[in-house]
């Protein structure tokens, strides 16, 4: 189990973490997400040993005395992907996986190889140099040698952030099933909510140097706290409920996903098509609804200038405002 107990960082004075607690249970798949700058690598590299705290980090009740203590960084049994990959370019891609492995038992190395080469779906390039692979390619070689000496624990900082858009969704199915059969504790850092949504356990938003929320994924999508951990997800609407609600003064604000939104034959909540954009299942229009701009979500394309009436569930509202 790793447990972080009152962990803090400054790179200078403005703190990038503040007190942040938490344990996560071995084998689970947690995701961290939150926006650009809010502190994601900085918590994985505090993780691996590479920032000193005065925090407590600790892996199986045994503290993990960072940086100051270390005379090389970084612990043993942890692995962490960088956002650069740091490979050796003029070796193959099968000599990069095999790095860390011992030469001892030269027929075991290579089964090892061939194994992780097949997760990461570059069987084909094994001998080609790493100089001459692409950046996904690249990417996808630094995963499988960070996986080759079984790590109990495994930090991911944007993994597949190279990985074009066909192959990653087969490469996170394979990886991520390969990690739990393993039952290696995974902790990816992530601007994608795929990452989040399909294949974590638990998901941590950070936000202001804090864990801000931290639930399931689906807790977290389907009763989002706030527009914040919603936008995270996706495209997200921050409507006035006297926009949605007949009789209502209040200025509240309630939180929709375009998909929340339906389009009806009739109804009293009317908005103007400004925009409408295709997006393979459905088109996702850009409206205006009493001077606010909303997205919703409609199976057919309505040319901008018409008006369509609009129905949110009420039981949602009420849900979403709870
Ligand atoms: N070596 C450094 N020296 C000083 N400040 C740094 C350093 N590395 C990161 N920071 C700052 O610390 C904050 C957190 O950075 P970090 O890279 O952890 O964020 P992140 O959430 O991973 O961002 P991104 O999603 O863009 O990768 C940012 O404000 C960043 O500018």
């Amino acid at each position: 189990m790793l447990k972080l107990q009152k962990v803090s960082f400054a790179y200078q004075k403005e703190p990038v973490l503040k007190n942040i607690s938490f344990e996560i249970e071995k084998g689970q798949n947690v995701s961290v997400i939150g926006e650009s700058g809010c502190g994601k690598s900085t918590l994985l590299k505090l993780i691996y040993g590479l920032l000193h705290t005065d925090g407590k980090v600790s892996w199986n009740g045994e503290e993990m005395l960072g940086p100051n203590f270390n005379l090389v960084p970084g612990e043993p049994f942890i692995k962490y992907l960088a956002q650069d990959f740091d490979l050796m370019l003029p070796l193959t891609a099968a000599e990069n996986v095999g790095k860390h492995l011992s030469n001892f038992y030269p027929v075991k190395k290579k089964r090892r190889i061939r194994e992780l080469l097949e997760v990461v779906e570059m069987e084909d390039l094994a001998d080609k140099k790493a100089k001459l692979l692409s950046g996904g390619q690249q990417q996808r070689i630094a995963l499988a040698r960070a996986l080759a000496k079984e790590p109990e624990l495994i930090l991911l900082d944007e993994p597949f952030s190279h990985i074009d858009h066909f192959r990653k969704n087969n490469l996170r199915r394979r990886l991520f099933s390969y990690l739990k059969e393993q039952n290696i504790t995974c902790i990816v850092a992530t601007h994608d909510s795929t990452d989040a949504l399909s294949f974590a356990d638990r998901t941590f938003v950070l936000k202001n140097g804090n864990i801000y929320a931290d639930g399931t994924p689906e807790q977290l999508y389907k009763s989002p706290p706030n527009k914040y951990v919603a936008s995270l997800f996706g495209d997200v609407n921050h409507i006035m409920l006297k926009n949605l609600r007949e009789n209502e003064n209040s200025r509240k604000r309630v939180v929709l996903y375009p998909h929340d939104i339906s389009v009806v034959k009739d109804s009293a909540i009317r908005a103007e098509v400004r925009n409408t954009y295709f997006k393979g299942e459905n088109f996702l229009i850009q409206a205006k609804l009493n001077g606010e701009e909303i997205l919703v979500e409609h199976k057919k394309n309505i040319q901008p200038g018409n008006t369509i009436a609009l129905k949110v569930q009420e039981k949602l509202i009420e849900e979403r405002l709870k």
